[in-house]
């Protein structure tokens, strides 16, 4: 994970189209693609990706007769289709049906959006990963200087508690909040959703890098959701009344996900963030509701931290781990790519507590 490389892949055809992963022939669909979408991903060099006409929405033609293919290679972060630009170095037979180039609207945003894109490397250093459209967040973001620093925060409930967020890592900003809930709050939160649990997807499919089941647990469901809501709000420092989950008002938040994993699931190195539209995911707090006997840590693969090299978290049963999937100047974080490591023995079940801004969007 060490190489890890964040890159955008654009779709410039009039189809749609799916990418997948070709691990040496064994392919993996990664995401489908209208004209004119983005999908960002953190991948290696080397690794190969083909896109192909998916219109499906399932496997569609599972890239038998790709439109191109994708080597990633070390400093390239842009890898889009575009059907009159004809790739010499891979000889690719001609598509099934005629593919044509998308909408002028659609290329001319894409001129734009590079124009953008460059401008703020030429500023930054960095690579714009977030929808061109989005800005600076809203919401606050709790500063992380300096790993090891400590910030004490007064819960509004009656009575009040007082919650330790130690910072562990300042890139992303990821802190680790202990006894963030009791173990009765935990096996309350857990029945509520133990018998619905299903299988969880990624982005609306099911997934091989992604093999827990997860039920969804709405604020008002019960009074420990009421209250897991509010506390969430005083870690994050927004008002609790944001964070409403109704989506049909101005509600930041989506249901608390519950999340199990079973001896071998995980989840693989992903990020929360999305480049579809200008909201998404901005904050994480993932609470954990029991131990694993082994395995089932969070870890941070790209994480810039001094405490430990990687890092990989599980702060025990009630602790909780807050990260940020954005920087302040709006843009995605890259190093906020997280994964959920295999449990090996006994059963993990965690909470996932999502806060969009500017405004919630499509829960994917
Ligand atoms: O289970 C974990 O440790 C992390 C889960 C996660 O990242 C997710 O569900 O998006
Ligand atoms: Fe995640």
């Amino acid at each position: 994970m060490a190489q890890a490389l964040p890159v955008k892949f654009k779709n410039l055809c009039n189809r749609t189209v799916g990418v997948w992963q070709d691990r040496s022939g064994d392919r993996e669909s990664m995401h489908q693609l209208k004209p004119g979408a983005t999908y960002a991903i953190n991948t290696r060099p080397g690794l190969r990706f083909c896109v192909a006409l998916d219109e499906g929405g399932g496997g569609g033609a599972g890239c038998e007769r790709p439109l191109a293919v994708f080597t990633i290679t070390q400093g390239r972060y842009l890898y889009a289709y575009d059907p009159r630009e004809k790739d010499e170095a891979t000889e690719l037979p001609e598509p099934e049906e005629p593919v044509g180039a998308a909408d002028a609207s659609v290329l001319a945003a894409w001129l734009e959006e590079r124009r953008q894109a460059a401008a703020y490397f030429e500023t930054t250093g960095r690579h714009w990963m977030a929808h061109p459209g989005r800005v600076s967040p809203q919401l606050p973001m709790r500063a992380a200087e300096r790993v090891g620093d400590e910030l004490e925060v007064r819960t509004s409930e009656t009575p009040s508690r007082s919650l330790q967020l130690t910072v562990v890592s300042t890139a992303p900003r990821v802190f680790v909040v202990k006894n963030f809930l009791s173990a009765e709050e935990a096996s309350k939160l857990i029945e509520l959703g133990r018998d619905r649990i299903e299988r969880s997807s990624q982005r609306g499919r099911v997934s091989s890098s992604r093999t827990s089941s997860n039920a969804w647990l709405s604020r008002g469901s019960a009074p420990v959701t009421e209250v897991l809501f509010r506390r969430a709000a005083d870690v994050l420092g927004i008002d609790e009344a944001r964070i409403s989950d109704d989506s049909s008002s101005s509600g930041l938040c989506e249901p608390i996900q519950l999340v199990h994993y079973a001896p071998g699931q995980k989840y693989d190195a992903h990020y929360d963030w999305s480049e579809a539209e200008p909201n998404s995911r901005f904050a994480t707090l993932l609470l954990y509701l029991n131990e694993p006997e082994l395995g089932g840590s969070t870890a941070f693969p790209t994480t810039v931290h001094t405490m430990e090299e990687p890092l990989a978290l599980h702060p025990g049963a009630g602790g909780a781990v807050l990260f940020y999937n954005h920087l302040p100047d709006g843009n995605a974080d890259v190093n906020s790519l997280h994964a959920a490591l295999p449990v090996v023995r006994g059963e993990k079940w965690l909470a996932n507590f999502w806060v969009w801004d500017p405004v919630r969007g499509q829960v994917a």
